[in-house]
Formats: structure tokens, C-alpha cells, sequence
């Protein structure tokens, strides 16, 4: 992959649809990306970590625009009201109009947070993600999902609002750390495990490239996750049905992530925890195969992800997070569980005792 020639994956949303760019040297590709900016003015934003190796390049790319940058502190903690705030006020210090641009630099909580304050500002202006980490490029800045934390739990408050671009400059996995690499393998996991069987034994077979950040073998995972999740958003962009399905291990991965107060468990971290408590009550209920829930705990482990409930939770406590899930209906919790490996489905009046049990197995041993 070269910046010459990146792979072009289109989420297909009629007059919103955009481009997915995945290669090298993108970010300094700026006659690639500049073309999506409508107006005169930019904000950048970005993080502590990432600004400072990335944002120069960006910047070169505004040149002659009035455009500025707003920086988050690193961690999910961050995901706040009171910085969403912060970054309206660096738009009205810029002066911003309707045809202003922001543009997300940086991981998940960069790309969900500076979509939710471009969705806010003026009831929706344009951004462009530029996704520096593993799981943001898999995962969360394609679909359009923006939103920030509440203590009560994650994601609560958001909307639906897709970016103009997204800009993933593989160049950047370069500088991430090892735990922030293998927790965005975690959601590249997830896409197989809802619906991709034979990518499920792909990544299997290529675990140890993976584990070893082989580039083809990176690459070649980004594309064919972006690839599914494209798909899904096209076919259902506001979650009204298949889109849910990306939620699997989500529900109890909120729950430990919130119950650790965002620093105990990446939100990788938690996701491949969730989704291995998912396959365990998935099998409880009898819908799935002792054997398939091994073989996720299997490649989880090899990946260097972990499967077990971190000390110190509590059953009821996580329960208790687990019932202001988005997806639940009528006081019922609605889970996504799976029938085998790349056949998840979406299961509605999930029965509290189970998940109780479940998470009191998981949690016991120690
Ligand atoms: O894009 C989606 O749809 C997803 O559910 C992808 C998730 O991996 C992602 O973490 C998302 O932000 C979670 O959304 P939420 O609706 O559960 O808050």
C-alpha cells in the first residue's frame, strides 16, 4: 500500500456516502483530502499523545484556511460534556460557520467526541476522520456513531451524524503502543466472529502476524473489517436492526469498562472480554457450542487480549450498568449472542439470572 494507490472503501449512504482511504503516508496526502473541506474554516482536533507526532502534517494541509486545534488529555476519561463544551468554544473562538470542518486526529475517544461537537455545532457541520489507532480505524470512525461518556455509562449520549472522509494512515500504527495495537485487534475479532467465519479462520491462521504486527497481515485485516462494517452501516445506518450486531461482547464490555471508570480496561480490552461472557451465555442458554466459545478464547489469548474479568468487579453491579444498555427494550435486556462463530444474533428478554450467573462464574475463581 502506498499513498498512490490507498484502498478505497465506500460506505454506501447516498448523498452522504463517503470514502474509507486506508494506506500509507495519507495524512500527508493533502490534495487527497483537502478537497473535502467546503468552507474557510478548520478545527483540528486532537490529543497530548497524538498532536504532537501528527498534527504538523495535518496542519501543512490547512494552509491558508483560519483553522486551529483543541487538545483532549489522553484517555477515555476524557470523553466528557465538559469537553465537548470546550471544543464548541474553540469553534466560536475560530469563528466557525455552517461550512466550517472539524477534523478528529486521533483514536476512538478523539474521533466519537469531535463528531458529537461537529454534530452539535450549528445542528451539524461537516468532519473528516483521521483515525491514528488500530481500533479507530476498524471500528469507530466508520458509521457515524459520535457520542461522549456519562458517569451512568458509556456512549449515553450521542448521535448519529457520518463524517465527510476517513483518512487512515496505517503510517501511524507505527508510534502505537503495544496494549492500544492488540485492543483494536479486539473489534477486528468481533467483525468475524458477527458474521465472517472464514475471516474468523483467516485471522486464526494469521494470529501470530497479527500478535507480531506484520504489516501485509495488518493491512489486510483493516480492509476486510472496514469491508463487513461498511456494509452494515450501508444497509443500516441508524440501527434499527442488523447494525446491532456489531454490538456484540458491547454490553457487557460498557459495563466493565464503566465499572472500572474507564481506567481499568481499554475499550478493546473490554469488548474482548464481552464478547467471550457473551459466548459463554450464549452457550448457557443453549444456543451455541462449547467449542466455538474455546476457539474465541483461543485466538483472543493469542492476539494477547484478555478473557477474564478484571479483580474487584461485582455480578450485581455490572448488572445493574447492563440494564441502561442503548439496546434494551421495555426494562428487558436485549443482548447480542451468537448461534457459531460468524452467526451472531440479536436475542431480546435475556433472562437477569443468566447474565447473574454468567458473570458470578466468571468472576469466582479468583
Ligand atoms: O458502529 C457500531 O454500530 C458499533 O456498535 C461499533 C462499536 O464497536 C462501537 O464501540 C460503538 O461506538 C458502540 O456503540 P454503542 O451504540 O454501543 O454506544
Amino acid at each position: 500500500m502506498n499513498a498512490s494507490s490507498p484502498t478505497t472503501i465506500d460506505v454506501t449512504l447516498g448523498a452522504r456516502s463517503y470514502p474509507v482511504w486506508i494506506g500509507r503516508g495519507l495524512l500527508g496526502d493533502h490534495a487527497r483530502w483537502r478537497t473535502m473541506l467546503r468552507g474557510r474554516h478548520a478545527l483540528v482536533v486532537s490529543n497530548t499523545t497524538v498532536a504532537p507526532l501528527y498534527l504538523e502534517r495535518v496542519a501543512q494541509g490547512l494552509d491558508g484556511l483560519d483553522w486551529s486545534s483543541f487538545l483532549l488529555d489522553d484517555g477515555e476519561a476524557h470523553k466528557s460534556f465538559a469537553n465537548v463544551e470546550r471544543v464548541l468554544a474553540a469553534l466560536a473562538g475560530l469563528g466557525a460557520t455552517r461550512d466550517a470542518c472539524v477534523i478528529a486526529l486521533g483514536g476512538g475517544v478523539v474521533g466519537d467526541l469531535a463528531g458529537f461537537s461537529a454534530a452539535c455545532w450549528m445542528r451539524g457541520i461537516d468532519f473528516i476522520q483521521m483515525p491514528t489507532t488500530l481500533l479507530a480505524m476498524v471500528d469507530s470512525s466508520v458509521g457515524g456513531k459520535t457520542g461522549v461518556n456519562l458517569p451512568a455509562g458509556k456512549n449515553l449520549v450521542g448521535a448519529f451524524h457520518q463524517p465527510r472522509a476517513v483518512v487512515a494512515d496505517i503510517d501511524t500504527l507505527t508510534t502505537l503502543p503495544v496494549r492500544e495495537y492488540r485492543a483494536g485487534l479486539a473489534e477486528v475479532v468481533k467483525g468475524a466472529a458477527i458474521g465472517d467465519e472464514p475471516f474468523f479462520a483467516w485471522l486464526e491462521a494469521h494470529a501470530d502476524a497479527l500478535a507480531a504486527r506484520d504489516d501485509d497481515a495488518v493491512a489486510e485485516a483493516i480492509a476486510r473489517k472496514v469491508r463487513y462494517k461498511a456494509g452494515v452501516v450501508a444497509r443500516d445506518e441508524t440501527e434499527q436492526g442488523e447494525r446491532a450486531l456489531l454490538n456484540l461482547g458491547h454490553t457487557f464490555g460498557h459495563a466493565l469498562e464503566t465499572a472500572g471508570r474507564y481506567a481499568t480496561l481499554l475499550h478493546g480490552e473490554g469488548v474482548a472480554v464481552g464478547m467471550l461472557l457473551a459466548a459463554r451465555l450464549s452457550e448457557r442458554l443453549g444456543m451455541a457450542a462449547a467449542d466455538d466459545t474455546a476457539r474465541l478464547q483461543r485466538l483472543l489469548e493469542k492476539l494477547g487480549l484478555p478473557v477474564a474479568v478484571p479483580a474487584g468487579m461485582d455480578a450485581q453491579q455490572l448488572l445493574a450498568l447492563m440494564r441502561l444498555d442503548k439496546k434494551n427494550t421495555a426494562g428487558k435486556l436485549r443482548l447480542i449472542l451468537w448461534r457459531s462463530i460468524g452467526e451472531a444474533e440479536i436475542v431480546g428478554g435475556v433472562a437477569e439470572a443468566q447474565v447473574l450467573a454468567v458473570l458470578h462464574e466468571a468472576i469466582a475463581p479468583r
